[in-house]
């Protein structure tokens, strides 16, 4: 982790931001004072209950690739930093799942682990998402399931997992490394993984595909920083917004490749590109899944009313005094970019502290 004197300028960035936004905790000096004590006699410093509340709230608020911001203030924060365990953290897990998906009016919440310590390395979890589909390789070479899964199914089969029922949409177990003990696989229960069978509003022959997707996308593969203090453990959920879905994960050709098979059920022309074959069959796929999360009663937000959000939240925070960075090429939606308004403008680009940032994979 970075060095004292790093640790101390950046904790006296984060305490004196915290005691400007939040008056009501008093004069900063104390805790200034306190902190920089604490980071002499140990190299880091533990942040009070609140402070890592709001540390957690303003990373969201600064994650420059993100459109989904406006609702930052209303994060659910568990502070689970005493649990360090792949045991505990697994049990932690599920509870994350369930609390977050709430029988489908999903909750942004976001679980903090233990931070880094000098000397002493933080648990992990391997996975990137905690749901995600398998990829397995079959003999010949091709890939059943999700292909950004294949390095993942890997590492879980080496550890001793049986794989699972050997469809397109099997739900990988949980890789944890625990602080103080060897990389262990969970299965998760089903009853902590809602999953949307996708559908079309009007063609019958959609549902026939068999094609599915999980409810609630919960990053688990990047780090927390917040003040000089490290938390490599500290998973996220929002929920999705239909085009990661239908514009990315089952369309692109290193993903699920549905295009094709969905333009030929169109009867379209796939043979050349101006027949528009792959946009027509986009817009239907992209239908689909808002239609199928709305009618299975889970949250999800169209890339329309996502855009026009995000420049109610930069109005609300430039009102408030303060400049909202934002990274365009993430920001404008993989379809329909020029129809929605957040692609008419620029951004200031700077990334700013806390923030939630990659790290290196795990396994170390
Ligand atoms: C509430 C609904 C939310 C929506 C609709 C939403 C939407 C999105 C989308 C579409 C992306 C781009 C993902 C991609 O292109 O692969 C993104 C990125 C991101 N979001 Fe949000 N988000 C939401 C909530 C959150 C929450 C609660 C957090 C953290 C507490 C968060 C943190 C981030 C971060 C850090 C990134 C960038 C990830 C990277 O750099 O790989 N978002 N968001
Ligand atoms: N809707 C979401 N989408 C994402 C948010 C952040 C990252 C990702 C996945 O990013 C991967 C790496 C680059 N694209 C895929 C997806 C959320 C996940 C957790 C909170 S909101």
């Amino acid at each position: 982790s970075a060095g004292p004197e790093a640790v101390r300028a950046l904790a006296e960035e984060f305490v004196t931001l915290y005691h400007r936004e939040r008056p009501e905790a008093g004069s900063a000096d104390r805790r200034l004072a306190e902190v920089a004590a604490e980071i002499s006699r140990t190299g880091t410093y533990t942040h009070t209950a609140q402070e890592l509340d709001f540390g957690a709230k303003v990373a969201w608020r600064n994650s420059i690739r993100c459109i989904g911001r406006l609702y930052w203030q209303s994060l659910i924060v568990r502070d689970r930093r005493k649990v360090d365990s792949a045991d505990q953290i697994s049990r932690e897990i599920v509870r994350h799942l369930c609390q977050a998906t709430n029988g489908g009016r999903i909750r942004p919440c976001v679980t903090v682990f233990a931070p880094e310590l000098p000397r002493r390395p933080a648990p992990r979890i391997w996975n990137d998402q905690l749901v995600r589909y398998a990829g397995y390789t079959r003999s010949d070479g091709s890939i059943l399931g999700d292909p950004v899964s294949v390095d993942i199914t890997a590492a879980a089969q080496n550890l001793g997992w049986p794989g699972g029922p050997g469809t397109p949409f099997d739900v990988l177990p949980l890789i944890v490394h625990g602080r103080d003990d060897k990389p262990r696989w969970f299965d998760l229960p089903d009853s902590a993984v809602l999953q949307v069978p996708i559908e079309h509003p009007e063609y019958e022959w959609f549902a026939r595909l068999g094609v599915r997707w999980y409810a609630v996308p919960v990053i688990s593969g990047m780090r927390l920083e917040i003040g000089g203090v490290r938390y490599p453990l500290a998973p996220f959920n929002g929920w999705y917004m239909g085009t990661e879905i239908g514009a990315r994960n089952l369309a692109d050709t290193d993903r699920y490749n549905l295009l094709p098979d969905i333009a030929r059920r169109l009867g379209l022309d796939t043979s050349h590109d101006r027949s528009l074959w792959k946009d027509r069959a986009l817009v239907e796929l992209n239908l689909a899944v808002l239609h199928s999360f709305e009618k299975a009663g889970v949250t999800i937000s169209d890339h329309h009313t996502e855009s026009r959000h995000f420049l109610t939240h930069i109005a609300r925070e430039e009102r408030a005094g303060r400049t909202v960075g934002a990274d365009w090429s993430w920001i404008v939606p993989p379809v329909s970019g020029a129809a929605t308004p957040v692609f008419h403008r620029y951004y200031d680009t700077e990334q700013r502290y806390p923030a939630f940032v990659d790290q290196p994979k795990a396994p170390a």
